[in-house]
Protein backbone atom coordinates (compact mmCIF):
# COMPACT_ATOMS: atom_id res chain seq x y z
CA UNK A 1 0.00 0.00 0.00
CA UNK A 2 1.82 3.56 -0.92
CA UNK A 3 1.96 5.91 2.07
CA UNK A 4 -0.92 8.44 0.93
CA UNK A 5 -3.29 5.96 0.77
CA UNK A 6 -2.30 3.92 3.96
CA UNK A 7 -2.45 7.72 5.02
CA UNK A 8 -5.90 7.88 3.80
CA UNK A 9 -6.99 4.70 5.47
CA UNK A 10 -5.89 5.97 9.26
CA UNK A 11 -7.09 9.47 8.61
CA UNK A 12 -10.47 7.30 7.67
CA UNK A 13 -10.03 5.23 10.52
CA UNK A 14 -9.99 8.25 13.17
CA UNK A 15 -12.91 9.82 11.65
CA UNK A 16 -10.79 12.38 9.48
CA UNK A 17 -12.29 15.44 7.98
CA UNK A 18 -13.19 13.67 4.38
CA UNK A 19 -16.10 10.56 3.50
CA UNK A 20 -15.02 8.50 0.53
CA UNK A 21 -17.32 7.13 -1.77
CA UNK A 22 -16.28 4.30 -4.47
CA UNK A 23 -17.56 5.20 -8.01
CA UNK A 24 -20.87 3.35 -7.93
CA UNK A 25 -22.60 4.80 -4.52
CA UNK A 26 -20.85 8.30 -6.05
CA UNK A 27 -22.75 7.90 -9.02
CA UNK A 28 -25.83 7.21 -7.44
CA UNK A 29 -25.93 10.83 -6.20
CA UNK A 30 -26.72 12.44 -9.54
CA UNK A 31 -30.33 12.93 -9.95
CA UNK A 32 -29.83 12.16 -13.91
CA UNK A 33 -31.57 15.94 -14.86
CA UNK A 34 -31.19 17.81 -18.34
CA UNK A 35 -27.14 18.02 -18.76
CA UNK A 36 -26.17 15.69 -21.01
CA UNK A 37 -22.69 16.00 -23.40
CA UNK A 38 -22.81 14.38 -27.11
CA UNK A 39 -19.83 12.51 -28.30
CA UNK A 40 -18.59 15.53 -30.24
CA UNK A 41 -18.58 18.24 -27.19
CA UNK A 42 -16.66 15.04 -25.14
CA UNK A 43 -13.97 14.80 -27.94
CA UNK A 44 -13.27 18.35 -28.08
CA UNK A 45 -12.79 19.01 -24.08
CA UNK A 46 -10.55 15.09 -24.08
CA UNK A 47 -6.70 16.19 -23.77
CA UNK A 48 -4.50 14.24 -25.87
CA UNK A 49 -4.40 10.49 -24.89
CA UNK A 50 -7.30 11.00 -22.32
CA UNK A 51 -9.79 8.19 -22.94
CA UNK A 52 -12.93 10.06 -20.66
CA UNK A 53 -16.24 8.65 -22.19
CA UNK A 54 -19.39 9.72 -21.56
CA UNK A 55 -20.52 6.80 -18.78
CA UNK A 56 -17.27 8.42 -16.73
CA UNK A 57 -19.15 11.97 -17.54
CA UNK A 58 -22.06 10.54 -16.45
CA UNK A 59 -21.28 8.76 -13.62
CA UNK A 60 -18.52 11.25 -12.26
CA UNK A 61 -19.07 14.47 -12.96
CA UNK A 62 -22.46 15.05 -12.85
CA UNK A 63 -22.36 14.39 -9.68
CA UNK A 64 -19.36 17.31 -8.98
CA UNK A 65 -21.63 19.58 -11.17
CA UNK A 66 -24.36 18.77 -8.90
CA UNK A 67 -22.22 19.20 -5.94
CA UNK A 68 -20.95 22.56 -6.83
CA UNK A 69 -24.29 23.70 -8.33
CA UNK A 70 -25.48 23.03 -4.66
CA UNK A 71 -22.22 25.00 -2.47
CA UNK A 72 -22.45 27.80 -5.47
CA UNK A 73 -26.39 28.49 -4.34
CA UNK A 74 -25.27 28.53 -0.65
CA UNK A 75 -22.44 30.76 -1.09
CA UNK A 76 -24.12 33.15 -3.08
CA UNK A 77 -26.80 33.15 -0.41
CA UNK A 78 -24.45 33.76 2.55
CA UNK A 79 -22.74 36.55 0.46
CA UNK A 80 -25.77 38.72 -0.05
CA UNK A 81 -27.04 38.28 3.43
CA UNK A 82 -23.26 39.23 4.80
CA UNK A 83 -22.89 42.32 2.32
CA UNK A 84 -26.81 43.35 3.64
CA UNK A 85 -25.66 42.53 7.30
CA UNK A 86 -22.84 44.82 6.38
CA UNK A 87 -24.48 47.45 4.37
CA UNK A 88 -22.69 46.69 1.30
CA UNK A 89 -23.64 47.06 -1.83
CA UNK A 90 -21.67 44.89 -3.43
CA UNK A 91 -22.59 43.00 -7.18
CA UNK A 92 -22.57 38.87 -6.76
CA UNK A 93 -19.14 38.12 -6.47
CA UNK A 94 -18.08 35.13 -8.80
CA UNK A 95 -17.70 31.82 -7.56
CA UNK A 96 -13.98 30.42 -7.89
CA UNK A 97 -13.50 26.99 -8.25
CA UNK A 98 -9.60 25.75 -8.35
CA UNK A 99 -8.58 22.20 -10.10
CA UNK A 100 -5.25 20.91 -8.59
CA UNK A 101 -3.01 18.10 -9.61
CA UNK A 102 0.27 17.00 -11.64
CA UNK A 103 1.43 17.06 -14.54
CA UNK A 104 -0.41 15.01 -17.26
CA UNK A 105 -3.22 13.28 -14.52
CA UNK A 106 -5.73 14.83 -16.93
CA UNK A 107 -6.61 18.35 -15.27
CA UNK A 108 -7.41 20.47 -18.34
CA UNK A 109 -9.88 17.51 -19.04
CA UNK A 110 -11.49 17.59 -15.95
CA UNK A 111 -11.66 21.67 -16.23
CA UNK A 112 -13.02 21.84 -19.15
CA UNK A 113 -15.75 19.46 -18.65
CA UNK A 114 -16.90 21.31 -15.47
CA UNK A 115 -16.62 24.18 -17.47
CA UNK A 116 -18.83 22.92 -19.87
CA UNK A 117 -21.41 21.42 -17.48
CA UNK A 118 -21.80 23.97 -14.72
CA UNK A 119 -22.67 26.48 -18.04
CA UNK A 120 -25.37 24.08 -18.71
CA UNK A 121 -26.91 23.91 -15.08
CA UNK A 122 -29.82 25.76 -13.76
CA UNK A 123 -30.00 29.54 -14.20
CA UNK A 124 -27.03 29.09 -16.73
CA UNK A 125 -24.37 30.62 -15.38
CA UNK A 126 -21.87 32.34 -16.97
CA UNK A 127 -18.42 29.88 -16.85
CA UNK A 128 -14.61 31.08 -17.53
CA UNK A 129 -11.69 28.97 -17.46
CA UNK A 130 -7.98 30.23 -17.04
CA UNK A 131 -4.44 27.82 -16.63
CA UNK A 132 -1.96 28.68 -14.06
CA UNK A 133 0.88 28.05 -16.86
CA UNK A 134 0.46 32.33 -17.94
CA UNK A 135 1.81 33.32 -14.98
CA UNK A 136 4.77 31.16 -14.81
CA UNK A 137 7.77 33.52 -15.67
CA UNK A 138 9.20 33.76 -18.81
CA UNK A 139 12.03 31.89 -19.74
CA UNK A 140 14.54 34.29 -19.97
CA UNK A 141 13.54 35.40 -16.20
CA UNK A 142 13.87 31.33 -15.01
CA UNK A 143 16.55 31.53 -16.88
CA UNK A 144 18.19 34.53 -14.50
CA UNK A 145 16.58 33.07 -11.55
CA UNK A 146 18.80 29.65 -12.42
CA UNK A 147 15.30 27.57 -12.30
CA UNK A 148 14.69 27.07 -16.03
CA UNK A 149 14.78 23.32 -14.61
CA UNK A 150 12.20 23.84 -12.34
CA UNK A 151 9.22 24.85 -14.24
CA UNK A 152 5.62 24.07 -12.79
CA UNK A 153 7.35 24.25 -9.25
CA UNK A 154 5.73 26.97 -7.24
CA UNK A 155 8.70 29.30 -7.62
CA UNK A 156 8.29 29.52 -10.96
CA UNK A 157 5.21 31.15 -11.04
CA UNK A 158 4.41 35.12 -10.47
CA UNK A 159 2.67 34.02 -7.30
CA UNK A 160 1.68 37.43 -6.37
CA UNK A 161 0.26 38.50 -10.13
CA UNK A 162 -1.71 35.35 -10.35
CA UNK A 163 -3.45 36.16 -6.83
CA UNK A 164 -3.98 40.10 -8.46
CA UNK A 165 -5.82 38.54 -11.14
CA UNK A 166 -8.18 35.82 -8.95
CA UNK A 167 -8.76 38.89 -6.49
CA UNK A 168 -9.59 41.54 -9.19
CA UNK A 169 -12.03 39.05 -10.63
CA UNK A 170 -13.91 37.89 -7.22
CA UNK A 171 -13.80 41.84 -6.64
CA UNK A 172 -16.39 42.61 -9.54
CA UNK A 173 -13.63 44.16 -12.27
CA UNK A 174 -15.77 44.18 -15.69
CA UNK A 175 -12.46 43.53 -17.41
CA UNK A 176 -9.23 41.22 -15.94
CA UNK A 177 -6.57 39.97 -18.09
CA UNK A 178 -4.30 37.18 -17.82
CA UNK A 179 -1.06 36.18 -19.65
CA UNK A 180 -1.32 33.10 -22.23
CA UNK A 181 1.39 30.06 -21.54
CA UNK A 182 2.21 28.58 -25.63
CA UNK A 183 3.15 24.59 -24.62
CA UNK A 184 4.23 24.88 -29.04
CA UNK A 185 6.79 27.81 -28.45
CA UNK A 186 7.43 26.31 -24.26
CA UNK A 187 6.89 30.12 -23.21
CA UNK A 188 4.60 33.11 -22.06
CA UNK A 189 3.32 34.49 -25.34
CA UNK A 190 2.44 38.35 -25.67
CA UNK A 191 -1.34 37.27 -25.59
CA UNK A 192 -3.64 37.77 -23.21
CA UNK A 193 -7.07 36.30 -22.05
CA UNK A 194 -9.62 38.66 -21.01
CA UNK A 195 -12.21 37.38 -18.14
CA UNK A 196 -15.29 39.64 -18.33
CA UNK A 197 -17.31 39.57 -15.27
CA UNK A 198 -17.56 35.91 -14.62
CA UNK A 199 -20.25 34.14 -12.50
CA UNK A 200 -17.89 31.45 -12.36
CA UNK A 201 -14.02 31.42 -12.59
CA UNK A 202 -12.11 27.79 -12.78
CA UNK A 203 -8.40 27.98 -11.92
CA UNK A 204 -6.87 25.08 -13.35
CA UNK A 205 -3.12 24.36 -12.48
CA UNK A 206 -0.45 22.21 -11.10
CA UNK A 207 0.10 24.46 -7.92
CA UNK A 208 -3.33 25.91 -7.25
CA UNK A 209 -3.40 24.44 -3.48
CA UNK A 210 -0.09 25.76 -1.94
CA UNK A 211 -0.48 27.32 1.12
CA UNK A 212 0.52 30.47 2.00
CA UNK A 213 4.50 31.66 2.07
CA UNK A 214 6.01 32.31 5.23
CA UNK A 215 7.51 35.62 5.16
CA UNK A 216 10.86 36.46 5.96
CA UNK A 217 9.65 37.85 9.44
CA UNK A 218 7.27 34.85 10.13
CA UNK A 219 4.28 36.00 9.36
CA UNK A 220 2.26 34.38 6.50
CA UNK A 221 -0.30 36.75 3.45
CA UNK A 222 -2.99 34.92 2.33
CA UNK A 223 -3.09 31.68 -0.28
CA UNK A 224 -4.41 31.60 -3.84
CA UNK A 225 -6.40 29.20 -2.43
CA UNK A 226 -8.10 31.63 0.09
CA UNK A 227 -10.32 32.78 -3.01
CA UNK A 228 -11.42 29.34 -3.61
CA UNK A 229 -14.93 28.67 -3.11
CA UNK A 230 -14.09 25.29 -4.16
CA UNK A 231 -11.55 22.92 -4.95
CA UNK A 232 -10.66 19.54 -6.71
CA UNK A 233 -7.86 17.42 -6.76
CA UNK A 234 -7.19 14.84 -9.39
CA UNK A 235 -5.30 12.31 -8.23
CA UNK A 236 -3.61 9.10 -9.52
CA UNK A 237 -0.65 6.94 -8.19
CA UNK A 238 2.53 8.10 -9.30
CA UNK A 239 3.48 5.14 -11.88
CA UNK A 240 0.23 5.76 -13.70
CA UNK A 241 0.40 9.49 -14.49
CA UNK A 242 4.48 8.77 -15.34
CA UNK A 243 3.36 6.29 -17.74
CA UNK A 244 0.59 8.72 -18.84
CA UNK A 245 3.03 11.54 -19.26
CA UNK A 246 5.61 8.93 -21.61
CA UNK A 247 2.40 7.64 -23.61
CA UNK A 248 1.61 11.57 -23.64
CA UNK A 249 5.07 12.64 -24.98
CA UNK A 250 5.05 9.81 -27.66
CA UNK A 251 1.42 10.79 -29.14
CA UNK A 252 2.99 14.21 -29.70
CA UNK A 253 5.66 13.31 -31.10
CA UNK A 254 3.65 12.58 -33.86
CA UNK A 255 1.17 15.26 -33.85
CA UNK A 256 2.20 19.09 -31.92
CA UNK A 257 6.04 17.72 -32.03
CA UNK A 258 6.31 17.73 -35.89
CA UNK A 259 5.18 21.36 -36.37
CA UNK A 260 8.14 23.32 -37.40
CA UNK A 261 7.35 25.85 -35.04
CA UNK A 262 7.14 23.78 -31.92
CA UNK A 263 10.17 24.07 -29.12
CA UNK A 264 10.15 20.20 -29.47
CA UNK A 265 11.02 19.97 -33.09
CA UNK A 266 13.66 17.88 -32.83
CA UNK A 267 12.11 15.32 -30.70
CA UNK A 268 10.12 14.35 -33.51
CA UNK A 269 12.90 12.99 -36.02
CA UNK A 270 15.16 11.71 -32.56
CA UNK A 271 15.27 7.90 -32.71
CA UNK A 272 12.42 6.63 -30.23
CA UNK A 273 15.03 5.55 -27.80
CA UNK A 274 16.85 9.14 -27.31
CA UNK A 275 12.86 10.39 -27.25
CA UNK A 276 11.92 7.75 -24.90
CA UNK A 277 15.25 8.46 -22.71
CA UNK A 278 14.51 12.62 -22.52
CA UNK A 279 10.88 12.10 -21.45
CA UNK A 280 12.01 9.80 -19.13
CA UNK A 281 14.50 12.24 -17.79
CA UNK A 282 12.11 15.29 -17.91
CA UNK A 283 9.45 13.13 -15.18
CA UNK A 284 12.25 11.94 -13.15
CA UNK A 285 14.06 15.02 -12.66
CA UNK A 286 10.88 17.32 -13.06
CA UNK A 287 7.52 16.56 -12.95
CA UNK A 288 7.98 13.78 -10.46
CA UNK A 289 10.09 15.22 -8.11
CA UNK A 290 7.27 18.03 -8.31
CA UNK A 291 4.32 15.75 -7.51
CA UNK A 292 6.21 14.59 -4.48
CA UNK A 293 7.25 17.52 -2.93
CA UNK A 294 4.92 20.36 -3.75
CA UNK A 295 1.75 18.86 -5.49
CA UNK A 296 0.88 15.90 -3.57
CA UNK A 297 0.91 17.49 -0.32
CA UNK A 298 -1.73 19.98 -1.32
CA UNK A 299 -4.12 17.55 -1.84
CA UNK A 300 -5.74 17.82 1.99
CA UNK A 301 -6.93 21.15 1.13
CA UNK A 302 -9.30 20.09 -1.62
CA UNK A 303 -12.94 20.45 -1.42
CA UNK A 304 -12.98 17.20 -4.03
CA UNK A 305 -10.55 14.93 -4.45
CA UNK A 306 -11.26 11.96 -7.65
CA UNK A 307 -9.07 9.07 -7.58
CA UNK A 308 -8.45 7.77 -10.76
CA UNK A 309 -7.18 4.13 -11.69
CA UNK A 310 -4.71 3.21 -14.07
CA UNK A 311 -7.28 3.08 -16.61
CA UNK A 312 -8.08 6.66 -16.34
CA UNK A 313 -11.47 6.33 -14.89
CA UNK A 314 -12.01 7.77 -11.83
CA UNK A 315 -12.44 4.67 -9.15
CA UNK A 316 -13.54 7.01 -5.65
CA UNK A 317 -14.35 10.32 -4.53
CA UNK A 318 -12.94 11.91 -1.20
CA UNK A 319 -15.09 14.77 -0.30
CA UNK A 320 -14.68 16.85 2.68
CA UNK A 321 -17.36 17.07 5.34
CA UNK A 322 -15.76 18.83 8.16
N1 LIG B 1 4.86 19.92 -25.14
C1 LIG B 1 3.57 20.02 -25.37
N2 LIG B 1 3.10 20.42 -26.60
C2 LIG B 1 1.78 20.56 -26.82
N3 LIG B 1 0.83 20.33 -25.91
C3 LIG B 1 1.21 19.93 -24.68
C4 LIG B 1 2.59 19.75 -24.33
N4 LIG B 1 2.65 19.37 -23.03
C5 LIG B 1 1.38 19.32 -22.59
N5 LIG B 1 0.50 19.64 -23.56
C6 LIG B 1 -0.95 19.75 -23.44
O1 LIG B 1 -1.21 20.73 -22.44
C7 LIG B 1 -2.33 20.39 -21.63
C8 LIG B 1 -2.00 20.49 -20.17
O2 LIG B 1 -1.10 19.49 -19.80
P1 LIG B 1 -0.67 19.28 -18.29
O3 LIG B 1 -0.18 20.58 -17.71
O4 LIG B 1 0.26 18.11 -18.25
O5 LIG B 1 -2.00 18.97 -17.52
P2 LIG B 1 -3.03 17.77 -17.53
O6 LIG B 1 -2.49 16.61 -18.31
O7 LIG B 1 -3.23 17.43 -16.08
O8 LIG B 1 -4.25 18.33 -18.15
C9 LIG B 1 -2.73 19.00 -22.07
O9 LIG B 1 -3.91 19.11 -22.86
C10 LIG B 1 -1.56 18.48 -22.91
O10 LIG B 1 -1.99 17.61 -23.92
C1 LIG C 1 3.28 24.25 -18.19
C2 LIG C 1 3.32 23.33 -16.99
C3 LIG C 1 4.34 23.83 -15.99
C4 LIG C 1 1.92 23.27 -16.33
O1 LIG C 1 1.48 24.51 -15.90
P1 LIG C 1 0.08 24.80 -15.10
O2 LIG C 1 -0.96 25.29 -16.10
O3 LIG C 1 -0.36 23.58 -14.38
O4 LIG C 1 0.42 25.94 -14.19
C5 LIG C 1 3.66 21.88 -17.43
O5 LIG C 1 2.69 21.39 -18.29
C6 LIG C 1 5.00 21.77 -18.11
O6 LIG C 1 5.08 21.93 -19.30
N1 LIG C 1 6.05 21.50 -17.36
C7 LIG C 1 7.40 21.63 -17.88
C8 LIG C 1 8.32 20.51 -17.63
C9 LIG C 1 9.48 20.73 -18.58
O7 LIG C 1 10.37 21.54 -18.26
O8 LIG C 1 9.40 20.22 -19.69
Amino acid sequence: MSESLAQDRADDAAGGPYVQLDRNSWAELADHTDIDLDEGTLARLRGLGDPTSREEVEAVYLPLTQLIHLHMRHTGHLYRASNAFLGLDVRRTPFVIGVAGSVAVGKSTTARLLKELLSRSPGRPRVELITTDGFLYPNAELERRGILDRKGFPESYDRRALQRFVVDVKSGMPEVTAPVYSHMVYDVTDEVEVVHRPDILIVEGLNVLQPARVRSNGTTGLALSDFFDFSVYVDAAEQDIRSWYLERFQALRKTAFSDPRSFFKRYATMSDEEATAFAHKVWDEINGPNLRLNVAPTRPRATVILRKGADHDVECVRIRKL
